[in-house]
Order: structure tokens, then sequence, then C-alpha cells
């Protein structure tokens, strides 16, 4: 096998991935994700002690213990486009070998939770709860890009999804991955609401918002609302979460996410405090994985 090229996996001159400036040695193999780089701190102000940290653009991150297990904690910043760099670097990071360039023959899989936030398109999932993504449906497009993905995807809910939303075909189309079932019985509890989450390429337009701009779908979050798949159903709108799923599900890890409700859609209202949530809902995932 010949030696992936400089080109296509850059590795900076300290010995660290490219954009996350993460040494293989600096990663443990449970990664909580978080799109703000603010949230890193309040992560990382739970761990016992802190082993390695560093940050680079939007990508900040920290590495400790909590009650003595190991956790990376890592900003993401906004959008799947990000996720395509933070998957591939963090899956290279484990499952490449940095000196000879080559992929490692015994594969290792991350136990990946990304911590968010949401807005609920459901009428009885408030602001101030947490969401367990079961599934993602992603708007962004990002996985039709790799090999496999129809593999992967609930091809019958897609379509399902498809007809029932009028999807207008210059978008890119939707796909829709579950998440790891090992961590959602592990984070499952009456504190969450669990049910599928949209990963939207935008936070207006993408999520049906009207600011001064007219939608190309008017009633698409109401027909969102209104869509059933069996006894499924669509919680929240976030834009990480279907990137993450599939290209975990595709590089062989496993994932999870779990979104503080910033604001209620139909209720048109948002949260008075939602960091004070996002801090407890840390805390909920730091118990529940070092258990
Ligand atoms: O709070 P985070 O984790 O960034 O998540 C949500 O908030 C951002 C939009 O405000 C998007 O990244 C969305 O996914
Ligand atoms: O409505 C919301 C709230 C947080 N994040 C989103 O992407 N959408």
């Amino acid at each position: 096998m010949k030696p992936i090229a400089d080109s296509e996996l850059i590795i900076n001159p300290d010995g660290s991935a490219f954009h996350l400036h993460i040494k293989p040695e600096q990663l443990a193999g449970k990664v909580i994700l978080v799109g703000d780089p603010g949230r890193v701190e309040t992560v990382a102000g739970f761990f016992d002690e802190v082993l390695h940290r560093g940050d680079n653009r939007e990508f900040v991150w920290s590495t400790g213990s909590y009650k003595g297990v190991l956790f990376t904690v890592i900003s993401t910043g906004i959008g799947t486009d990000n996720i395509d760099i933070v998957l591939n670097e963090l899956d290279a990071l484990v499952n490449v070998d940095f000196a000879t360039r080559l992929p490692k023959e015994d594969h290792r899989s991350l136990e990946i939770v990304r911590i968010g936030t949401s807005g609920s398109l459901q009428a009885d999932i408030p602001s101030d709860s947490w969401v367990l993504s079961e599934k993602a449906v992603g708007f962004d497009g990002l996985l039709n890009f790799y090999a496999g993905r129809d593999g992967i995807s609930d091809l019958g809910f897609e379509q399902a999804f498809i007809s029932h939303s009028g999807w207008k075909a210059n978008l890119t189309k939707p796909y829709v991955v579950k998440a790891d079932s090992t961590l959602i019985s592990r984070l499952k509890s009456d504190k969450v609401y669990p049910g599928a989450t949209i990963s939207a390429p935008g936070f207006y337009g993408p999520q049906g918002r009207v600011i001064r701009l007219g939608l190309a779908m008017p009633d698409i979050n109401e027909r969102i609302t209104a869509f059933r798949y069996g006894e499924q159903r669509i919680c929240n709108y976030e834009m990480e979460c279907s990137a993450i799923y599939g290209l975990s599900a595709l590089l062989g890890h496993k994932a999870v996410t779990v979104c503080v409700i910033i604001a209620n859609r139909l209720a048109g209202n948002y949260s008075k405090d939602y960091k004070k949530q996002v801090t407890l809902l840390i805390e909920y995932v730091l118990d529940s994985l070092a258990k």
C-alpha cells in the first residue's frame, strides 16, 4: 500500500493534525464535541485534571480526566463543513500511523458525543428541555460526497420525508443516519426527549426562519412537525449532527448527539438562561459516559 500523500493528510511539523492541532497521543477514546469554543472551558471545568490543551481557529480542545476516565473535548464551530474536518482528522489520529502515513492494521473506534443547542419543532418539547437524537436528517448534503452513503442512510425514512415535505429538486438530497445504539442506551432517561433531529446548512432560511427574505418552501416547518415515519417524529433543528452520524458510521466510530432546546419555534419563545441547562447537560453526559 502507498503512504497517504502529504497533500491529502496534512500533518503539522510538530506531528499534529492540520486543523485540530492535536497529536495522536493527546487524544482520548471518549470525545465530546461542542459547537461553541467557549463551551470547551465549561466541559474542562468538570475535569479532575487537564492533561493537554490547544487551539487553532475555531477548534479549541482540552484532554483531561473526569472521575478517572479520560475525555477530549473539542469545539467544532458551526456547520457540517467543519464536521468534515473534525471527523476525518479525529479518525486519522487513531487509525492512521502518522510516521508511515499508512492506515493502521487494528481499527480503533472512538465514542463521540455532541453536546449542542437546538430549536424545537414540537409543541410538547419546550425551551430548556433536552433532546437525544436517535436519528439525524441531513439537509446539508455532506454525506452525498462519500461512497457508501446509501448503505448507511435509512432510505425508507428518506423517501417518505422527501414525498411528505414536497422537497424541491434543486436542493441537496436529505440523508438519514441513526445514532450508535449503545450510546443511546447510556444517555436515555426520563430527562431526555428521544427523536429525530434535522441538521440544516444554515440558521435562517434553511431552518424556515424569515427575517426579510422569503422561503422557497414556505410551509416546510409545519410539514416537518406533522411528519411521522411509523412511531418516529422529527423533534428539532441544529447544524452538525447529520455529518457526525454519517461520517462516524462510514469510519466505524460510535456517535450520538444531545442538545438543549434554546428556542421553541411553534411557541415563538427563547430560553431565558440556556447556558445553565447546557452546564447541567454536560454533567449528565460526563456522568453517563464515566460509569
Ligand atoms: O450550540 P452549538 O453546539 O453550536 O449548536 C447549534 O448552535 C449553532 C447555531 O446557533 C449551530 O452550531 C447549531 O448546531
Ligand atoms: O433554532 C436553533 C437553535 C439553536 N441552533 C440551531 O441551529 N437552531
